[in-house]
């Protein structure tokens, strides 16, 4: 089946580290390739080959948060162009493993990095990236997996050996969390909270509900493995 609009869609999963977005962004996924869409999967940090290089820095070398930051939205901008701009034009739904509101929330509200130095360069990166000069992009739809700090490090405990942002304390992650809540409660249309302190299936049956409730896809089926 070829259903394929002609208007792409572009959402974004956020949350601390260890909140569970993973397995149910592939699921996400899935559901949409089900029902005849294609799909561009991809991450930030990352998503280029330049972009992955520069994640290998951001999350390895120890760096001020200005550094982070604009390493953050270096990646940012050239996955724009490279890859996501190009999939939305092409009509394909965008789905990505984090976006700018983690640079919000890791370097600004975690890291204490100015917010309104984060707006401009939010705007910079985001604006003139495909064929409309005056557009800044910005996902169609968050979904955004909120999670008590305390859950997620007991989940990540017992996971994997942690990188540079996951190797901190509770209270980092705890300040992130405020920052992902100050950018739902200034864009509540794009952003969808789903409760993460919930078994797999529940949290994916929210996600769900959420595409549906936005038109974004019907009947979605299967749980998230
Ligand atoms: N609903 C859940 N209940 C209990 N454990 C969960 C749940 N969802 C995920 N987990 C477990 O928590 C850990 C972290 O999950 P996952 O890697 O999906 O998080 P994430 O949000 O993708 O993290 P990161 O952004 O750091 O990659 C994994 O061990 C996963 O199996
Ligand atoms: C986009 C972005 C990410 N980060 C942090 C958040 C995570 O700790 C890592 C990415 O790891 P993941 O396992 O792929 O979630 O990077 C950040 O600090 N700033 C950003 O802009």
């Amino acid at each position: 089946m070829n259903n394929t609009p002609s208007t792409g869609l572009f959402i974004s999963f956020e949350g601390i580290d260890g909140a569970g977005k993973s397995s149910h962004i592939a699921a996400l996924a899935q559901a949409f390739k089900d029902a005849g869409r294609t799909v561009t999967l991809t991450r930030e940090p990352g998503g280029t080959p330049l972009a992955e290089k520069l994640r290998n820095l951001l999350l390895h070398d120890a760096m001020d948060p200005l550094t982070e930051a604009l390493v953050a939205f270096a990646a940012r901008r050239d996955h724009l162009v490279q890859v996501i701009e190009p999939a939305l034009a092409r009509g394909e739904v965008v789905v990505s493993d984090r976006f700018t509101d983690a640079t919000f929330a890791y370097q600004g509200a975690g890291r204490g990095f100015d917010w309104e130095k984060l707006q401009t360069l939010e705007r910079m990166a985001q604006t003139g990236s495909g064929s409309n000069a005056e557009l800044m992009r910005e996902p169609d739809l968050t979904i955004w997996f909120d999670l008590p700090a305390a859950v997620a490090a007991e989940r990540l405990a017992a996971a994997r050996v942690p990188d540079r942002f996951e190797a901190q304390p509770q209270d980092f992650f705890a300040a992130v969390a405020s920052g992902y809540a100050r950018r739902c409660a200034a864009a509540p249309k794009r952003f969808a909270r789903i409760d993460a302190h919930q078994p797999r299936e529940a949290v994916w049956q929210q996600v769900a509900d959420v595409l549906q409730a936005r038109g974004y896809l019907q009947g979605v089926q299967g749980a998230a493995a």
